[in-house]
Parts: structure tokens; sequence; C-alpha cells
């Protein structure tokens, strides 16, 4: 009898892998970020990525920033982690304790969402804003709530 394979990928691995996949379908040409929602018995939920509502041609958007918010990318885009809980057609009972997995470390209005969404711990890959004021808030936003958040490292060729 054979024995078992043991150099399987662990499940973070697994999540934040699903994760970078949902990524590569933004198309913001500077940040795309993706978000997999796991349940506590290790079980896809949802998945998202950054990217404009339904209905509003990403082909004519503009994918940049500008002085009249009107012309202002961030003013339109839904984020990741907002697509995710969006896109889940099953019962927000079913979130409570689940684990996020983002390729980048929330914005504080989707820290606030992820929280008022039952989640338990998140987990993220990059934190480029660091130190910035809307990041800070969102670690306060999960300390006061009692999330837990930690950066996960994936081998090199996860991340191609
Ligand atoms: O938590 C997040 N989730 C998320 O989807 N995003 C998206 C929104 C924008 O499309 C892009 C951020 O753009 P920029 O890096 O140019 O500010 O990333 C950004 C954050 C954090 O800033
Ligand atoms: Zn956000």
């Amino acid at each position: 009898m054979p024995g078992k394979r043991s150099d399987v990928i662990s499940w973070d691995e697994f999540f934040m892998r699903v994760a970078i996949a949902a990524s590569l379908r933004s198309k913001d040409p500077k940040t795309q970020v993706g978000a997999c929602i796991a349940d506590t018995n290790d079980r896809i939920l949802s998945v998202g990525y950054n990217g404009t509502p339904s209905g509003l041609d990403d082909d004519e958007f503009p994918w940049g920033t500008s002085e009249d918010p009107l012309f202002d990318k961030h003013n339109y885009v839904i984020h990741a982690e907002a697509n995710a809980i969006l896109n889940y057609r099953g019962s927000l009972k079913d979130m409570q304790g689940a684990k996020v997995y983002v390729t980048l470390f929330p914005c504080q209005e989707c820290a606030k969402t992820l929280v008022q969404a039952g989640v338990g711990e998140v987990i993220y890959l990059d934190d480029k804003y660091d130190g910035t004021e809307g990041n800070r808030v969102s670690k306060s936003v999960f300390d006061r709530c009692g999330i837990t958040y930690r950066q996960v490292r994936l081998p090199e060729d996860a991340l191609v």
C-alpha cells in the first residue's frame, strides 16, 4: 500500500492561492485585490475581486485617479472583500467566525463590513498601506472588535 502524499499545500496556502486567482480578474491597472472567504469547516463560501458594479462597463471606466471625483476610480470600485460578501448567495449565518483571505490588508470600510458580516479572522498577503491613516483605523477596528489578523507568506512559485 503506497503511503499518502504528505507534501500537500496547507489550507492557508490553498485559500490564499484562490484569493490570488480572483485578483487576476481585476481590471485595476495599479492594485489588483482578491478575497476568499472560508468557513470554520474550511469550505469556501465566496470569492471576490475589486471591480466596477455590474452595469458599469469596465472597458469605458476611467481607471485612474483624478481631482474630479467623477473621474476617480476610488469612488466607483467595489472592493474585493465587499464583493466576496455580496457574491455569497447563502445565509450570512454561515459566515460567523469565517476566515477571510485577502491579498491586500482591508481598508477601513471593508474592515467594518467584514466585522459586521461576522468574520472571525483576517489573513492577508500584502500590507502595502501599512501605517497610513486608513490602515491604522482598520487595525483599530479589528483590535477593538476582537478580530485577529495575521500575515501569511507563500512560496515564490505561488506568486507568479
Ligand atoms: O481593502 C482593499 N480592497 C480593495 O479591493 N482595494 C482596491 C480598490 C482599488 O481598486 C485598489 C486601490 O487602488 P490604489 O492602490 O490605486 O489606491 O484596490 C483596496 C483595498 C485597500 O486599500
Ligand atoms: Zn476595502
